[in-house]
């Protein structure tokens, strides 16, 4: 199966995933020079009930939080989408140290990691058939940037870490609503691109906050305690399960601000 090392990793993905040498992948790289303000871009919302969020879990490749999005409970509006989108999870990328882990890239700057919300637009049935639509996902992107001051609220996903250290691993998770990590600024980017893990489909309406969350180096290295397998495997660390940056190609990035 796909992976983030040298045999299964992104630069293999696309034998089994066509759609991963497509025009519109993602991560990107975003560069000031590139990128176009539009001022008519709208502010975006969330509207969260804690009461949604229901487990959190180790796949082997991401720490996810999940969130009943069996009608509109939790919902992301505004900003560049066309209407209500809903919550179906959250998830992280990191790296192996502090110096790199995200997966968009910021004038040449890389996070220590990046946090992503992934709502669907509930104009489609389902989830499975929103990935197949160019507006049916979005996904609010915020850099994790290591500092001395973390953010408080980040403690009760991390104080879960404990509870699912292996590959397969899930914990209740209740009475958490995400926007308490949001930072204060929403000034955001936007594009339109992809999943950035394998089958990696173009259905999603990247919403990227310029002003990252700050996380303590402790905080990263409690991620990076969680293993890529199951507890009776080898204890391999899951660490640096990003995706490097894809070709722009003929796409705008837009700014909220100035
Ligand atoms: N990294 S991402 O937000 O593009 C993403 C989201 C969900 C899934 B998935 O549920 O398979 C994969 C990647
Ligand atoms: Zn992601």
């Amino acid at each position: 199966p796909w992976g983030y090392d040298g045999d299964n990793g992104p630069d293999q993905w696309h034998k089994n995933y066509p759609i991963a040498k497509g025009r519109h992948q993602s991560p990107i790289e975003i560069n000031n020079k590139e990128v176009h303000y539009d001022r008519s871009l709208l502010p975006w919302f969330a509207s969260y009930d804690p009461c949604a969020a229901k487990t959190i879990l180790n796949n082997g490749k991401t720490c996810r939080v999940v969130f009943d999005d069996s009608f509109d409970r939790s919902v992301l509006r505004g900003g560049p989408l066309p209407g209500v989108y809903r919550l179906r999870q959250l998830h992280f990328h990191w790296g192996s140290s502090d110096d790199h882990g995200s997966e968009h890239v910021v004038n040449g700057v890389r996070y220590a990691g990046e946090l992503h919300l992934l709502h669907w637009n509930p104009k489609y049935s389902n989830y499975l058939d929103a990935v197949r639509r160019t507006d049916g996902i979005a996904v609010l992107a915020i850099f994790l940037q290591v500092g001395k001051t973390p953010k408080p609220e980040m403690k009760r996903i991390l104080e879960e870490i404990n509870a699912i250290k292996t590959k397969g691993k899930e914990a209740p998770f209740p009475n958490f609503d995400p926007s308490v990590l949001f930072p204060k600024s929403h000034d955001y980017w936007t594009y339109h691109g992809s999943f950035t893990t394998p089958p990696c489909e173009e259905c999603i309406t990247w919403i990227v906050l310029r002003e990252p969350i700050i996380v303590s180096s402790d905080q990263m290295a409690k991620l990076r305690s969680l293993s890529k397998n199951a507890e009776n495997e080898p204890d391999l660390p899951l660490v640096d399960n990003w995706r490097p940056t894809q070709p722009r190609y003929f796409r705008m990035v837009s700014a909220s601000f100035l």
